[in-house]
């Protein structure tokens, strides 16, 4: 029994760290799940006589990818729910898990193939797969068990199989995957989308019956799609080679995100395709639209082409990162909850966030707008961003100490672009409201990226693209004392999304206004004052950076300037210039005593080495 037992917590701290989550490293540690019947000590897992029966992990921004054995050994699993996070990847085998009653992985970002191990499931209840980019057919389910199923927009293809138990599922299951086709879906379906080579379903009996009638079909069809093809290319050479491009995508180019296959999607419907020049050719719409002075790298077709990975859920829409063949890695969002704008609205206020020009402001290099779509294309921050240095991989042997240097290189960056955002506010030109944004809005570490020597800040300006309830309940500066008292707004409140940066730095604590989903912070400002009100100050400090004796002085520095941010009226608040010159005054001192203390991870981080000299001289 013990053995199992082992088995089963080291499958569960194997996906603790398949899913990157500090919150899960932190918690996850007691036996007691394994020692006490019922009792669930584990965050999101349920035990029952001591073995593991439920997996919950809803809403907690979870990333990373789950390898398709990880959850092998936990063969007493009946509920797994890992709904709304940011998994990315191919689905999980559960062949192992043959008790399972309930599966959730909706409103991901898994990838590939739905697993050919689902329909085995001989108790299996509910199964939602829903939101997610899914490819391929979809397995013949015919468990009498299966009383819930959910596989909308996705990117599923093919014809739904004829099983009792799928088509006894109406059609919003199967909706939002536009490939796909048959009954119970409203999509009849044609020769083309009944071809099944890849296929992971085995064909419904009775199809060698009406092999004839369905070969004439295929020939008529197929001499129909011949003659609409020759007609599209006449009217449209480049067309006929966006096809050519789309046919030859390897297997792998199925893991392709749904976004690209939605714009592809949308940018037929809209009769647009853009020629191998990258100009466009059928007016305004469906276009990518390079900003002045970025050198132009790639087309849309080579990001439709390239291999693509999510990199996460933001408030406003998905990241991927994309791999342009010969070019450079991007990363496109995809933005949702919009303002309705016109394509020229768009466009200007994208222009107006190009104009903004400072080494430590994430450069927007280009925008896809179409009535369906709209994309934001960015440079990709190669070491991802400051939440998950400060807070990832907690108590793990893997966990590279962020030190003091870095800290402060991160705070001083972060300074210098908010002052330079400041001074030099986009101008809003949607003339739909008249509230005044603060010139970032959503100022948090999450949108504090590395990039190897530089830092960057990323997401400014935004507000005025997105609808103003949505903006409201989950920008930063709408957390803000101000406006959660009298709804008012103003560049103060991004002063005070900085202080809230800088006490998250200091202490090492997540801040309660800028975590994500599913993670507890603490209301740091708030937590700061009683510190240092009661006099317990020197608990403030994270104790990676508290062990640089040397440094302490600057550290106090740095948290005077915080606590001043955080002041509950605005106009208390120094105001960023003030704050940035503050900032570089501040002297880096780390004691070579210090740093032998630190011998243990004499590394310290990359981005502290190298982020510091580019930082000095970046301005
Ligand atoms: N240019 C980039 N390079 C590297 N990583 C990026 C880049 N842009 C975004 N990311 C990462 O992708 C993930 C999703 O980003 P996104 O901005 O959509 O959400 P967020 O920062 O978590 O929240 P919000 O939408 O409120 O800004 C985050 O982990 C972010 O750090």
């Amino acid at each position: 029994q013990n053995g199992i037992q082992e088995a089963e917590r080291e499958a569960l701290l194997a996906l603790a760290d398949e899913l990157n989550n500090s919150f899960l490293h932190n918690n996850w540690t007691s036996l007691n799940c394994y020692n006490i019947v019922m009792t669930p000590y584990w965050y999101g897992v349920k035990c029952t006589n001591g073995r593991v029966a439920e997996v919950v992990l809803e809403n907690m921004g979870l990333t990373g990818k789950i390898r398709p054995d990880t959850l092998f050994n936990l063969t007493e699993l009946s509920v797994l729910s890992l709904k709304n996070n940011s998994i990315s990847g191919n689905m999980m085998d559960f062949s192992q898990n043959q008790k399972l009653t309930q599966i959730d992985m909706s409103s991901n970002m898994f990838d590939g193939l739905i697993s050919n191990s689902l329909p085995g499931l001989a108790f299996l209840e509910s199964l939602q797969l829903q939101d997610n980019m899914l490819a391929g057919s979809i397995p013949a389910f015919n468990q009498s068990s299966l009383k819930e199923f959910n596989v909308s927009n996705n990117g599923l293809t093919g014809a739904i199989p004829n099983t009792k138990v799928l088509q006894s599922f109406n059609s919003s299951s199967f909706s939002g995957n536009p490939q796909l086709c048959g009954s119970p879906s409203y999509n009849p379906c044609s020769p083309s989308n009944n071809d099944t080579s890849s296929d992971n379903s085995p064909k419904p009996s009775g199809v060698s019956r009406f092999a004839p009638i369905l070969l004439v079909i295929d020939v008529v069809g197929f001499i129909v799609v011949v003659f609409l093809f020759m007609i599209y290319c006449r009217k449209s050479k480049q067309l006929s080679n966006a096809m050519n491009m789309r046919s030859s995508r390897p297997v792998e180019g199925v893991r392709a995100e749904k976004a690209v296959q939605d714009i592809e999607v949308s940018q037929r419907s809209e009769g647009y395709v853009e020629s191998e020049g990258g100009e466009g050719g059928g007016g305004e719409r469906g276009k990518l639209t390079f900003m002045d002075g970025v050198e132009r790298g790639f087309g849309l077709h080579d990001l439709l082409k390239a291999s693509a990975e999510g990199l996460g859920k933001g408030n406003f829409g998905n990241c991927y990162k994309a791999m342009v063949d010969d070019g450079p890695a991007v990363v496109v969002k995809r933005l949702r909850d919009l303002r309705p704008l016109s394509h020229s609205e768009f466009a200007k206020q994208l222009q107006a966030l190009a104009d903004l020009k400072h080494p430590n402001l994430l450069p927007l290099l280009a925008y896809y707008y179409s009535k369906e779509e709209k994309l934001l294309v960015h440079k990709l921050a190669s070491n991802g961003n400051v939440y998950n240095r400060i807070h990832g991989g907690r108590g793990t042997r893997g966990r590279v100490p962020f030190r003091w240097t870095a800290r402060l290189s991160v705070a001083r960056a972060v300074a210098r672009a908010m002052d330079y955002l400041h001074l030099n506010p986009p101008k809003s030109t949607t003339t739909t409201t008249t509230t005044i944004f603060p010139p970032h809005g959503n100022l948090k570490s999450s949108n504090v990226l590395l990039d190897n020597d530089l830092v960057l800040v990323s997401d400014y300006s935004l507000a005025s693209l997105i609808s103003l309830p949505i903006a409201a309940q989950r920008m930063v500066s709408y957390k803000s004392p101000e406006f959660q008292n009298y709804k008012r707004l103003s560049k103060k409140s991004d002063v005070w999304s900085f202080g809230c940066l800088l006490l998250e730095l200091l202490t090492g604590r997540v801040s309660a206004h800028s975590s994500p989903p599913g993670v507890n912070g603490v209301d740091l400002c708030g937590w700061v004052h009683r510190a240092v009100r009661e006099e317990w100050t020197a608990e403030i400090f994270d104790v990676e950076i508290a062990v640089q004796r040397s440094a302490t002085h600057s550290m106090l520095r740095l948290l005077q300037i915080a606590i001043r941010c955080c002041e509950k009226a605005p106009e208390k608040r120094p105001d960023m210039a003030e704050v940035a010159r503050e900032i570089e005054n501040i002297k880096v001192v780390v004691d070579s005593e210090d740093s032998e203390d630190l011998s243990q991870s004499i590394t310290d981080d990359s981005m502290s080495m190298s982020a510091t000299p580019s930082i000095m001289n970046g301005h």
